[in-house]
Protein backbone atom coordinates (compact mmCIF):
# COMPACT_ATOMS: atom_id res chain seq x y z
CA UNK A 1 0.00 0.00 0.00
CA UNK A 2 1.71 3.32 -1.12
CA UNK A 3 0.12 6.69 -0.50
CA UNK A 4 1.50 9.66 -1.99
CA UNK A 5 0.93 13.04 -0.90
CA UNK A 6 2.12 15.34 -3.51
CA UNK A 7 2.50 18.95 -3.84
CA UNK A 8 1.49 19.72 -0.68
CA UNK A 9 3.92 22.44 2.04
CA UNK A 10 5.52 20.32 4.79
CA UNK A 11 6.18 21.68 8.24
CA UNK A 12 7.57 19.02 10.85
CA UNK A 13 9.31 21.11 13.40
CA UNK A 14 10.56 17.78 14.47
CA UNK A 15 13.09 17.31 12.23
CA UNK A 16 13.00 21.13 11.03
CA UNK A 17 11.31 21.10 7.50
CA UNK A 18 9.46 23.83 6.03
CA UNK A 19 9.18 23.04 1.90
CA UNK A 20 7.11 22.10 -0.32
CA UNK A 21 7.87 18.52 -0.56
CA UNK A 22 6.05 15.24 -1.65
CA UNK A 23 5.65 12.65 1.59
CA UNK A 24 5.47 9.16 0.73
CA UNK A 25 4.15 6.46 2.66
CA UNK A 26 4.58 2.82 2.43
CA UNK A 27 2.52 -0.24 4.30
CA UNK A 28 1.92 2.70 6.93
CA UNK A 29 4.70 4.25 8.05
CA UNK A 30 6.52 7.27 6.02
CA UNK A 31 8.92 6.05 3.92
CA UNK A 32 10.37 9.41 2.44
CA UNK A 33 9.97 13.15 2.01
CA UNK A 34 10.49 13.60 -2.09
CA UNK A 35 11.04 16.51 -4.08
CA UNK A 36 8.18 17.68 -6.54
CA UNK A 37 10.28 16.87 -9.78
CA UNK A 38 10.52 12.94 -8.32
CA UNK A 39 8.59 10.00 -10.00
CA UNK A 40 5.79 9.11 -8.79
CA UNK A 41 6.28 5.64 -6.92
CA UNK A 42 4.95 2.70 -8.94
CA UNK A 43 1.41 1.82 -7.94
CA UNK A 44 1.12 4.73 -5.52
CA UNK A 45 -2.22 6.28 -4.67
CA UNK A 46 -1.87 9.92 -5.35
CA UNK A 47 -3.44 12.77 -3.28
CA UNK A 48 -3.14 16.00 -4.26
CA UNK A 49 -2.26 18.61 -1.65
CA UNK A 50 -1.44 21.58 -3.57
CA UNK A 51 -1.86 24.66 -1.77
CA UNK A 52 -2.39 22.63 1.36
CA UNK A 53 0.05 22.43 4.53
CA UNK A 54 0.56 19.09 5.13
CA UNK A 55 1.80 18.29 9.12
CA UNK A 56 2.41 15.27 11.60
CA UNK A 57 -1.08 13.85 12.39
CA UNK A 58 -2.38 15.96 15.29
CA UNK A 59 -2.87 14.35 19.25
CA UNK A 60 -4.70 15.62 21.13
CA UNK A 61 -3.56 14.79 24.72
CA UNK A 62 -7.08 15.33 26.57
CA UNK A 63 -10.47 13.81 25.14
CA UNK A 64 -13.11 11.84 27.31
CA UNK A 65 -14.61 9.21 25.41
CA UNK A 66 -17.37 7.94 27.80
CA UNK A 67 -17.06 4.34 26.94
CA UNK A 68 -17.19 1.92 29.21
CA UNK A 69 -20.38 3.73 30.99
CA UNK A 70 -22.08 6.51 29.21
CA UNK A 71 -22.06 5.14 25.48
CA UNK A 72 -25.50 7.56 25.69
CA UNK A 73 -22.66 10.61 25.69
CA UNK A 74 -20.47 8.66 23.06
CA UNK A 75 -18.34 5.83 22.76
CA UNK A 76 -14.42 5.25 21.47
CA UNK A 77 -15.83 4.79 17.58
CA UNK A 78 -17.95 8.17 17.64
CA UNK A 79 -15.40 9.76 19.71
CA UNK A 80 -13.15 8.65 17.34
CA UNK A 81 -15.23 9.43 14.11
CA UNK A 82 -15.04 12.78 15.88
CA UNK A 83 -11.60 13.14 16.38
CA UNK A 84 -10.80 12.31 12.76
CA UNK A 85 -13.13 14.86 11.30
CA UNK A 86 -11.55 17.25 13.44
CA UNK A 87 -7.94 16.55 12.31
CA UNK A 88 -6.90 14.77 15.21
CA UNK A 89 -4.92 11.32 14.39
CA UNK A 90 -5.11 10.21 17.74
CA UNK A 91 -6.70 11.32 20.94
CA UNK A 92 -5.45 9.92 24.31
CA UNK A 93 -8.50 9.05 26.26
CA UNK A 94 -9.23 10.11 30.26
CA UNK A 95 -9.82 7.54 32.62
CA UNK A 96 -13.29 8.99 33.98
CA UNK A 97 -15.11 6.27 32.97
CA UNK A 98 -17.28 3.71 34.42
CA UNK A 99 -15.63 1.70 35.48
CA UNK A 100 -12.85 3.98 36.10
CA UNK A 101 -9.42 2.79 34.12
CA UNK A 102 -7.64 2.13 37.10
CA UNK A 103 -6.80 -1.48 35.88
CA UNK A 104 -5.49 -3.59 32.92
CA UNK A 105 -8.77 -4.83 32.24
CA UNK A 106 -10.40 -1.20 31.36
CA UNK A 107 -7.63 0.01 29.47
CA UNK A 108 -7.16 -3.67 27.38
CA UNK A 109 -10.88 -2.89 26.78
CA UNK A 110 -10.45 0.63 25.44
CA UNK A 111 -7.88 -0.25 23.14
CA UNK A 112 -9.81 -3.12 21.86
CA UNK A 113 -12.49 -1.27 20.96
CA UNK A 114 -10.55 1.77 19.54
CA UNK A 115 -8.73 -1.45 17.53
CA UNK A 116 -12.62 -2.34 16.79
CA UNK A 117 -13.28 1.34 15.44
CA UNK A 118 -9.83 1.82 12.94
CA UNK A 119 -10.34 5.17 13.01
CA UNK A 120 -8.09 7.73 15.19
CA UNK A 121 -5.28 5.47 17.30
CA UNK A 122 -6.55 5.93 21.07
CA UNK A 123 -3.84 6.25 24.13
CA UNK A 124 -5.68 5.31 27.05
CA UNK A 125 -4.57 7.46 30.53
CA UNK A 126 -4.70 5.71 33.45
CA UNK A 127 -6.16 6.81 37.07
CA UNK A 128 -3.64 7.87 39.44
CA UNK A 129 -6.04 6.58 42.42
CA UNK A 130 -8.38 3.70 42.62
CA UNK A 131 -11.47 5.10 41.44
CA UNK A 132 -10.07 8.18 41.16
CA UNK A 133 -11.03 8.53 44.79
CA UNK A 134 -7.77 10.31 45.83
CA UNK A 135 -7.21 7.96 48.81
CA UNK A 136 -5.13 4.49 47.40
CA UNK A 137 -2.67 4.42 44.68
CA UNK A 138 -4.03 2.34 41.37
CA UNK A 139 -2.14 -0.01 39.62
CA UNK A 140 0.00 1.87 37.16
CA UNK A 141 2.83 -0.93 35.81
CA UNK A 142 -0.14 -3.04 35.06
CA UNK A 143 -1.89 -0.68 33.60
CA UNK A 144 0.85 0.49 32.08
CA UNK A 145 2.03 -3.07 30.24
CA UNK A 146 -1.34 -3.02 28.70
CA UNK A 147 -0.79 0.58 27.46
CA UNK A 148 -1.51 3.77 29.56
CA UNK A 149 0.44 6.66 28.15
CA UNK A 150 0.12 8.76 31.35
CA UNK A 151 -1.72 8.74 34.68
CA UNK A 152 -4.23 11.33 35.78
CA UNK A 153 -7.49 11.48 37.99
CA UNK A 154 -8.80 14.60 35.44
CA UNK A 155 -12.18 15.08 36.59
CA UNK A 156 -11.11 15.31 40.12
CA UNK A 157 -7.82 16.72 41.51
CA UNK A 158 -5.11 14.47 43.83
CA UNK A 159 -6.54 16.21 46.92
CA UNK A 160 -3.88 15.77 49.44
CA UNK A 161 0.10 17.08 48.57
CA UNK A 162 1.06 13.96 50.23
CA UNK A 163 -1.01 11.35 47.85
CA UNK A 164 0.32 13.48 45.42
CA UNK A 165 3.59 12.98 46.20
CA UNK A 166 3.47 9.04 46.43
CA UNK A 167 1.39 9.26 43.11
CA UNK A 168 4.75 11.18 41.42
CA UNK A 169 7.52 8.92 42.62
CA UNK A 170 5.03 5.58 41.78
CA UNK A 171 4.81 7.26 38.15
CA UNK A 172 8.27 8.23 37.94
CA UNK A 173 9.40 4.70 38.23
CA UNK A 174 7.02 3.34 35.05
CA UNK A 175 8.39 6.30 33.64
CA UNK A 176 4.44 7.73 33.00
CA UNK A 177 3.57 11.32 33.37
CA UNK A 178 1.30 12.61 35.52
CA UNK A 179 -1.26 14.77 34.23
CA UNK A 180 -3.23 16.95 36.97
CA UNK A 181 -6.74 18.92 37.10
CA UNK A 182 -5.15 21.33 39.45
CA UNK A 183 -8.77 22.38 41.58
CA UNK A 184 -8.84 23.08 45.12
CA UNK A 185 -11.73 22.19 45.88
CA UNK A 186 -12.00 23.88 49.56
CA UNK A 187 -11.89 26.83 47.40
CA UNK A 188 -13.79 26.12 44.54
CA UNK A 189 -16.69 24.61 46.85
CA UNK A 190 -20.09 24.32 44.90
CA UNK A 191 -19.11 26.91 42.18
CA UNK A 192 -20.51 26.49 38.89
CA UNK A 193 -18.58 29.58 36.92
CA UNK A 194 -15.41 31.95 37.21
CA UNK A 195 -15.42 33.66 40.67
CA UNK A 196 -15.45 37.62 38.98
CA UNK A 197 -17.61 40.25 38.38
CA UNK A 198 -19.63 38.59 35.86
CA UNK A 199 -20.60 36.02 38.49
CA UNK A 200 -21.88 38.74 40.83
CA UNK A 201 -23.99 39.75 38.10
CA UNK A 202 -25.41 36.69 37.29
CA UNK A 203 -25.87 35.25 40.58
CA UNK A 204 -23.98 32.31 40.25
CA UNK A 205 -21.32 30.66 42.57
CA UNK A 206 -17.48 31.53 41.49
CA UNK A 207 -14.92 29.42 41.37
CA UNK A 208 -11.77 31.54 42.11
CA UNK A 209 -8.87 31.73 39.97
CA UNK A 210 -6.90 30.93 43.12
CA UNK A 211 -8.02 27.10 43.23
CA UNK A 212 -6.42 26.37 40.29
CA UNK A 213 -3.66 28.30 41.01
CA UNK A 214 -2.79 27.12 44.47
CA UNK A 215 -2.78 23.26 42.78
CA UNK A 216 -0.56 24.29 39.89
CA UNK A 217 1.98 25.87 42.16
CA UNK A 218 1.64 22.72 44.41
CA UNK A 219 2.57 20.58 41.50
CA UNK A 220 5.14 22.41 40.08
CA UNK A 221 6.66 21.99 43.91
CA UNK A 222 6.45 18.41 44.07
CA UNK A 223 7.61 17.83 40.40
CA UNK A 224 11.07 19.46 41.88
CA UNK A 225 11.11 17.54 45.14
CA UNK A 226 10.15 13.82 42.93
CA UNK A 227 11.69 14.39 40.01
CA UNK A 228 8.12 13.11 38.34
CA UNK A 229 7.02 14.44 34.75
CA UNK A 230 4.37 16.47 35.43
CA UNK A 231 1.62 17.54 32.88
CA UNK A 232 -0.76 20.06 33.97
CA UNK A 233 -4.45 19.44 32.17
CA UNK A 234 -6.15 22.55 30.91
CA UNK A 235 -4.31 25.39 32.43
CA UNK A 236 -6.60 28.29 32.33
CA UNK A 237 -5.38 31.13 35.21
CA UNK A 238 -2.84 33.68 34.90
CA UNK A 239 -1.68 32.20 38.20
CA UNK A 240 -1.33 28.53 36.85
CA UNK A 241 0.83 29.80 33.81
CA UNK A 242 3.37 31.65 36.13
CA UNK A 243 3.76 28.48 38.33
CA UNK A 244 4.97 26.38 34.58
CA UNK A 245 6.98 29.29 33.34
CA UNK A 246 9.02 29.66 36.61
CA UNK A 247 8.67 25.68 36.60
CA UNK A 248 10.55 25.79 33.53
CA UNK A 249 12.63 28.64 33.99
CA UNK A 250 14.06 25.88 37.19
CA UNK A 251 14.59 23.43 34.67
CA UNK A 252 11.81 20.70 35.84
CA UNK A 253 9.91 18.40 33.57
CA UNK A 254 6.40 20.43 33.79
CA UNK A 255 4.69 20.52 30.76
CA UNK A 256 0.82 22.01 29.60
CA UNK A 257 -2.00 22.27 27.51
CA UNK A 258 -4.72 24.44 27.18
CA UNK A 259 -8.18 24.24 25.36
CA UNK A 260 -9.29 25.89 22.91
CA UNK A 261 -12.94 27.34 24.77
CA UNK A 262 -9.89 28.72 27.26
CA UNK A 263 -8.08 30.74 24.43
CA UNK A 264 -11.41 31.98 22.71
CA UNK A 265 -13.98 32.70 25.14
CA UNK A 266 -14.36 34.83 28.51
CA UNK A 267 -16.91 34.13 30.94
CA UNK A 268 -19.10 37.20 29.61
CA UNK A 269 -19.97 33.76 27.51
CA UNK A 270 -21.95 32.76 30.23
CA UNK A 271 -24.11 35.57 30.46
CA UNK A 272 -27.51 33.94 28.76
CA UNK A 273 -27.00 30.95 31.00
CA UNK A 274 -26.44 28.51 28.27
CA UNK A 275 -25.05 25.46 29.93
CA UNK A 276 -23.00 24.89 26.73
CA UNK A 277 -20.90 27.89 28.24
CA UNK A 278 -20.25 25.77 31.72
CA UNK A 279 -17.31 23.72 31.58
CA UNK A 280 -14.08 22.93 34.08
CA UNK A 281 -11.93 24.51 34.71
CA UNK A 282 -14.65 27.91 33.64
CA UNK A 283 -14.28 30.19 31.26
CA UNK A 284 -12.20 32.78 33.02
CA UNK A 285 -11.92 36.84 32.49
CA UNK A 286 -10.18 38.47 29.94
CA UNK A 287 -6.72 39.24 31.92
CA UNK A 288 -6.57 35.62 32.11
CA UNK A 289 -7.76 34.57 28.11
CA UNK A 290 -4.78 37.28 27.76
CA UNK A 291 -2.70 35.65 29.69
CA UNK A 292 -3.33 31.73 27.68
CA UNK A 293 -2.63 33.90 24.48
CA UNK A 294 0.72 35.46 25.65
CA UNK A 295 1.79 32.02 26.81
CA UNK A 296 0.55 30.28 23.38
CA UNK A 297 2.97 33.05 21.71
CA UNK A 298 6.35 32.74 24.03
CA UNK A 299 6.41 28.87 24.08
CA UNK A 300 4.79 28.32 28.14
CA UNK A 301 1.84 26.63 26.32
CA UNK A 302 3.40 23.09 25.18
CA UNK A 303 0.28 21.95 23.72
CA UNK A 304 -3.63 22.71 22.59
CA UNK A 305 -6.07 19.74 23.83
CA UNK A 306 -9.44 19.70 23.66
CA UNK A 307 -11.07 18.18 27.18
CA UNK A 308 -13.50 17.20 24.35
CA UNK A 309 -16.74 16.25 27.41
CA UNK A 310 -19.87 14.84 25.64
CA UNK A 311 -23.23 14.83 27.61
CA UNK A 312 -26.53 13.94 26.71
CA UNK A 313 -28.61 16.72 25.75
CA UNK A 314 -30.97 15.87 28.07
CA UNK A 315 -28.34 16.47 30.68
CA UNK A 316 -27.22 19.78 29.74
CA UNK A 317 -31.16 20.95 29.29
CA UNK A 318 -30.89 21.92 32.78
CA UNK A 319 -30.53 24.78 35.21
CA UNK A 320 -26.95 26.44 34.99
CA UNK A 321 -26.64 25.35 38.04
CA UNK A 322 -27.52 21.85 37.80
CA UNK A 323 -26.15 20.88 34.26
CA UNK A 324 -22.88 19.05 34.23
CA UNK A 325 -19.17 20.37 33.53
CA UNK A 326 -18.02 20.56 30.19
CA UNK A 327 -18.20 20.77 26.30
CA UNK A 328 -17.68 18.76 23.21
CA UNK A 329 -14.80 19.90 21.41
CA UNK A 330 -12.80 17.30 18.95
CA UNK A 331 -14.56 19.38 15.87
CA UNK A 332 -14.14 23.37 16.56
CA UNK A 333 -10.65 23.29 17.71
CA UNK A 334 -8.42 23.35 14.64
CA UNK A 335 -10.78 25.98 13.10
CA UNK A 336 -10.80 28.05 16.55
CA UNK A 337 -6.81 27.58 16.70
CA UNK A 338 -6.64 28.94 12.99
CA UNK A 339 -8.99 32.06 13.27
CA UNK A 340 -8.23 33.06 16.83
CA UNK A 341 -4.30 32.10 17.19
CA UNK A 342 -2.42 31.49 13.39
CA UNK A 343 -4.59 34.98 11.75
CA UNK A 344 -4.35 37.15 14.58
CA UNK A 345 -0.87 36.83 13.98
CA UNK A 346 -0.50 34.85 17.70
CA UNK A 347 1.66 31.96 16.47
CA UNK A 348 2.72 31.28 13.60
CA UNK A 349 2.27 28.14 11.23
CA UNK A 350 4.84 25.59 12.98
CA UNK A 351 4.20 27.02 16.52
CA UNK A 352 0.51 25.38 15.85
CA UNK A 353 1.94 22.32 14.27
CA UNK A 354 4.49 21.94 17.62
CA UNK A 355 0.95 22.30 19.75
CA UNK A 356 -0.97 20.13 18.12
CA UNK A 357 1.62 17.40 17.14
CA UNK A 358 5.52 17.27 17.74
CA UNK A 359 5.19 18.84 21.27
CA UNK A 360 2.18 16.01 22.72
CA UNK A 361 3.80 13.27 21.02
CA UNK A 362 6.79 14.52 23.18
CA UNK A 363 5.06 14.67 26.35
CA UNK A 364 3.55 11.49 26.23
CA UNK A 365 6.42 9.78 24.81
CA UNK A 366 4.15 8.60 21.43
CA UNK A 367 6.85 6.45 19.76
CA UNK A 368 6.75 7.11 16.13
CA UNK A 369 3.74 10.05 16.12
CA UNK A 370 4.84 13.67 15.85
CA UNK A 371 6.79 13.27 13.25
CA UNK A 372 6.94 12.39 9.69
CA UNK A 373 11.03 11.13 9.77
CA UNK A 374 11.18 7.71 7.61
CA UNK A 375 9.92 5.04 9.73
CA UNK A 376 7.70 7.05 11.99
CA UNK A 377 3.59 6.22 11.78
CA UNK A 378 1.77 7.35 8.96
CA UNK A 379 0.03 9.58 10.70
CA UNK A 380 -0.97 12.71 8.76
CA UNK A 381 -2.63 15.90 8.93
CA UNK A 382 -3.91 18.11 6.01
CA UNK A 383 -4.25 21.50 6.83
CA UNK A 384 -6.20 24.58 4.49
CA UNK A 385 -4.98 27.79 6.43
CA UNK A 386 -8.01 29.97 4.30
CA UNK A 387 -10.69 27.67 3.75
CA UNK A 388 -13.98 29.45 5.57
CA UNK A 389 -16.21 27.08 6.92
CA UNK A 390 -19.30 26.96 9.31
CA UNK A 391 -19.54 24.30 12.16
CA UNK A 392 -22.74 22.81 12.15
CA UNK A 393 -23.16 20.41 15.06
CA UNK A 394 -26.49 18.52 13.89
CA UNK A 395 -24.02 17.15 11.74
CA UNK A 396 -21.08 16.06 14.21
CA UNK A 397 -20.21 13.05 14.02
CA UNK A 398 -19.73 13.02 18.30
CA UNK A 399 -22.65 11.17 19.92
CA UNK A 400 -23.26 14.75 21.82
CA UNK A 401 -23.98 18.02 20.85
CA UNK A 402 -22.98 20.34 23.54
CA UNK A 403 -20.36 22.97 22.19
CA UNK A 404 -21.04 26.84 22.44
CA UNK A 405 -19.63 26.97 18.87
CA UNK A 406 -22.56 25.61 17.23
CA UNK A 407 -23.10 27.15 14.13
CA UNK A 408 -19.55 29.70 14.12
CA UNK A 409 -17.75 30.38 11.12
CA UNK A 410 -14.33 29.96 11.14
CA UNK A 411 -11.32 30.83 8.70
CA UNK A 412 -9.65 27.28 8.52
CA UNK A 413 -9.46 23.87 8.80
CA UNK A 414 -7.86 20.42 8.91
CA UNK A 415 -9.14 19.15 5.63
CA UNK A 416 -7.78 15.61 5.79
CA UNK A 417 -6.72 13.30 8.70
CA UNK A 418 -4.71 10.06 7.15
CA UNK A 419 -3.77 7.33 10.16
CA UNK A 420 -1.18 4.70 9.08
CA UNK A 421 -1.28 5.67 5.52
CA UNK A 422 -5.64 5.47 5.27
CA UNK A 423 -6.91 8.29 4.48
CA UNK A 424 -10.00 8.41 6.96
CA UNK A 425 -11.49 11.92 6.35
CA UNK A 426 -11.84 14.39 3.99
CA UNK A 427 -13.55 17.51 3.58
CA UNK A 428 -15.60 17.86 0.74
CA UNK A 429 -13.55 20.51 -1.06
CA UNK A 430 -11.29 17.91 -1.26
CA UNK A 431 -12.99 15.28 -2.90
CA UNK A 432 -11.56 15.22 -6.55
CA UNK A 433 -8.29 15.11 -5.14
CA UNK A 434 -7.49 11.84 -5.13
CA UNK A 435 -6.30 9.85 -7.97
CA UNK A 436 -4.94 5.97 -8.25
CA UNK A 437 -1.74 5.58 -10.32
CA UNK A 438 -1.42 2.11 -12.30
N1 LIG B 1 -13.93 19.29 31.67
C1 LIG B 1 -15.19 19.18 31.99
O1 LIG B 1 -15.86 20.21 32.12
N2 LIG B 1 -15.75 17.99 32.20
C2 LIG B 1 -15.07 16.73 32.27
C3 LIG B 1 -14.51 16.46 33.59
C4 LIG B 1 -13.91 17.60 34.30
O2 LIG B 1 -12.72 17.87 34.08
O3 LIG B 1 -14.61 18.23 35.10
C5 LIG B 1 -16.03 15.62 31.94
O4 LIG B 1 -15.62 14.46 31.98
O5 LIG B 1 -17.19 15.90 31.65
Amino acid sequence: MRLLIANGYLIDPSQGVKAGRNLLIEDGRVAGILNYSDDVPEGAEVFDAAGLIVAPGFIDLHVHLREPGQEYKETIATGAAAAVAGGWTSVCAMPNTDPVNDNAAVTRFIIEQAERAQLANVFPIGAITKGSRGEELAEMGEMREAGVVAVSDDGRPVPSAGMMRRAMEYARGFDLPVVDHCEDRSLAADGVMHEGVWSLRLGLRGIPALAEELDAWRDCALAELTGARVHLAHVSTRGAIEAVRRAKERGLSVTCEVTPHHFTLTDEAVEGYDTNTKMNPPLRSRDHVQAILDALSDGTIDAIATDHAPHHADEKALEFDRAPFGITGLETAIGLAFDRLVHRGIIGLDRLVELCSTNPARIFKLEGRGTLRPGAWGDVTILDPNLRWTFDARRSRSKSRNTPFDGWTFQGAAVATIVAGRVLYTHPSLEDRRRAIA
